[in-house]
């Protein structure tokens, strides 16, 4: 057996692994990245995550718009074609492996290995039967869809996210289980591709980590596409014809007739290829114990992306990233910061939400207004026919006509909200008081536009009678 000694391995070529890797590469460190196969490499995020279904979404999108153009005199014809759909996915999916492929990878100078890493010690793993160490080792592992048995249910008309993107006709009645975001990205995307789309989930309501009145903006708009929904409810099984028996809680029985179905019903981690006990490592219920430096309990050993268990996202990875190279070649150590979040759901309408939202506010005691606005309100959300969109802010409560109170979360539903929340994402992650937005002007019409109204709207709301009044004396001096 070779003993390959590292300053860092990295397991796991996803989100999580990559960014560390190449960092501490670029430092000049002496990195060994891991991957079971080459296929792998990009993780979930390239290869069966964000790039496909976000590639999809804008084929669907198009479809879409081009069923509006009728109501302007142009009519188009046709049913969309599965495998060239796919192509445009696979096309942008190549693109984007020119840069994260192994040749490319070696050839900046990381050492990549292909083959299931396990610890064999407190700092060395073995790897298809050689053996690997280093200083320091992250476990960025990811994570998978979960899964559960459904009584009739057939193998080949079963997807979830790892298999989804190779399927190879649209299905005509198509049943998702869960209504969280994977679930809604892609119930929306094959219904935009023409399957009538159900969904199923046991809760009261969709994008339940979404505050109710924003998730209530896109649910009715996901109605009006005629997306079903059966929430408080779950599927008891499928019968012989093809049926999908749907319970909701008060023991009401639906049929559906189903061609396919598809699960969005969270994730699971798995670590137990990686004999997590032989690193001396703890785990409690199946997750990794953390401290808030993302380090495991043998304090070489760190954890980042899926398999950290806090934020499931690509750039939730990308922060215990920042983290892990600030921690490692910093002597001003930071901790994980989860309050100023932000993410994206990437239906149409977006929903974007950052910070803290309102129950986070309550369990800490922190003294916020609450404060909403439609996009009735601002003219680019009339021209450009979305007016149903909503912006809910909290911000300190503070006195307002001061301008220093500071925006403490917040979301957004409406077309494009990832890109129109980008300043309040900067506003709250950098503590920036509200007045910067009244002080900023902002081109005509802009959607972002809505972010100093519902400030301002707010402000003029404190006007006192004597402030009016010396307004008023100083004009007429
Ligand atoms: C449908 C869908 C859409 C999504 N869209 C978005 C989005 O738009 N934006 C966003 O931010 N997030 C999105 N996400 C979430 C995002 O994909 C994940 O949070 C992210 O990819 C996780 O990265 P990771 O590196 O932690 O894990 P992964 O990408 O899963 O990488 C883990 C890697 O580790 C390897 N591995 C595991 N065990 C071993 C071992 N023992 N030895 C060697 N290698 C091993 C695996 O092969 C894998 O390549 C989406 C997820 C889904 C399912
Ligand atoms: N745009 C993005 O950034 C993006 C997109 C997709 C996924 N993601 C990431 O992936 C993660 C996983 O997403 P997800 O949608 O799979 O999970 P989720 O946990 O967010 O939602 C799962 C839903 O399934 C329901 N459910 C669970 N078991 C059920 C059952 N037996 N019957 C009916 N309903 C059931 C739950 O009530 C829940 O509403 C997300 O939390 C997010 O971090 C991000």
């Amino acid at each position: 057996m070779i003993k390959n000694k590292y300053d860092l391995i990295v397991i796991g070529a996803g989100s999580g692994g990559l960014g560390i890797a190449l960092g501490m590469l670029e430092m000049g460190f002496k990195v060994l990245m891991v991957d079971k196969s080459e296929e792998k490499i990009g993780g979930e995020c390239l290869n069966t995550g964000c790039v496909p279904s976000k590639a999809l979404i804008h084929v669907a999108n198009i479809i879409h718009q081009s069923t509006k153009a009728s109501d302007f005199g142009i009519k188009s014809s046709g049913a969309p074609n599965i495998h060239k759909v796919k192509k445009y996915i696979e096309s942008k999916q190549n693109t984007i492996r020119r840069h994260e492929n192994v040749d490319y990878f070696r050839e900046k100078g990381l050492d990549v290995v292909i083959g299931t890493a396990q610890f064999s010690s407190k700092n060395s793993l073995e790897i298809n039967n050689g053996e690997y160490s280093a200083k320091n080792i992250i476990i960025a592992t990811g994570s998978k869809p979960r899964q559960i048995e459904i009584e009739g249910l057939k193998p080949e008309i079963t997807f979830t996210n790892e298999s989804i993107f190779e399927i190879d006709f649209i299905p005509k009645n198509f049943l998702f289980i869960g209504a969280g975001p994977v679930s809604m990205e892609l119930g929306q995307a094959f219904s935009r591709l023409g399957s009538k789309v159900f969904i199923v989930d046991r809760g009261e309501r969709i994008l339940k980590k979404e505050d109710p009145v924003i998730s209530e903006v896109l649910f009715k708009k996901l109605e009006e596409e005629n997306i079903t929904f059966y929430l408080n409810a779950e599927v008891e099984k499928i019968t012989n014809d093809g049926l999908a028996e749907i319970k909701n809680k008060q023991g009401e029985l639906v049929r559906q007739p189903i061609d396919a179905v598809f699960m969005g019903i969270g994730r699971e981690l798995n670590f137990e290829s990686l004999q997590l006990e032989k690193a001396e490592i703890k785990t409690v219920d199946g997750k990794i114990v953390l401290n808030n430096k993302l380090q495991t309990s043998n304090k070489n050993v760190f954890v980042s992306g899926d398999a950290a268990d806090n934020f499931k996202f690509s750039h939730a990875a990308e922060m215990h990233n920042m983290l892990l190279l600030n921690n490692f070649l910093s002597p001003f150590k930071k901790k994980l910061e989860k309050d100023k979040f932000p993410w994206v759901t990437f239906t149409n309408p977006e929903v974007a939400t950052f910070g803290l939202g309102e129950i986070q506010l309550i369990n800490k005691s922190i003294n916020y207004e609450r404060l909403e606005i439609d996009f009735s309100e601002n003219d680019r959300g009339t021209t450009d026919d979305f007016e149903y969109g909503k912006l809910l802010l909290f911000i300190e409560k503070k006195m307002f006509l001061a301008g220093s109170a500071k925006i403490l979360g917040g979301s957004l539903v409406a077309p494009n909200a990832g890109e129109i929340a980008q300043e309040l994402i900067l506003v709250n992650s950098a503590g920036i008081a509200i007045k910067k937005i009244m002080n900023k002007t902002y081109p005509y019409p802009t959607a972002a536009d809505l972010h100093k109204k519902i400030i301002r709207d707010r402000m003029v709301k404190d006007l006192k009678p004597w402030m009016k009044k010396v307004a008023q004396m100083l004009y007429n001096i």
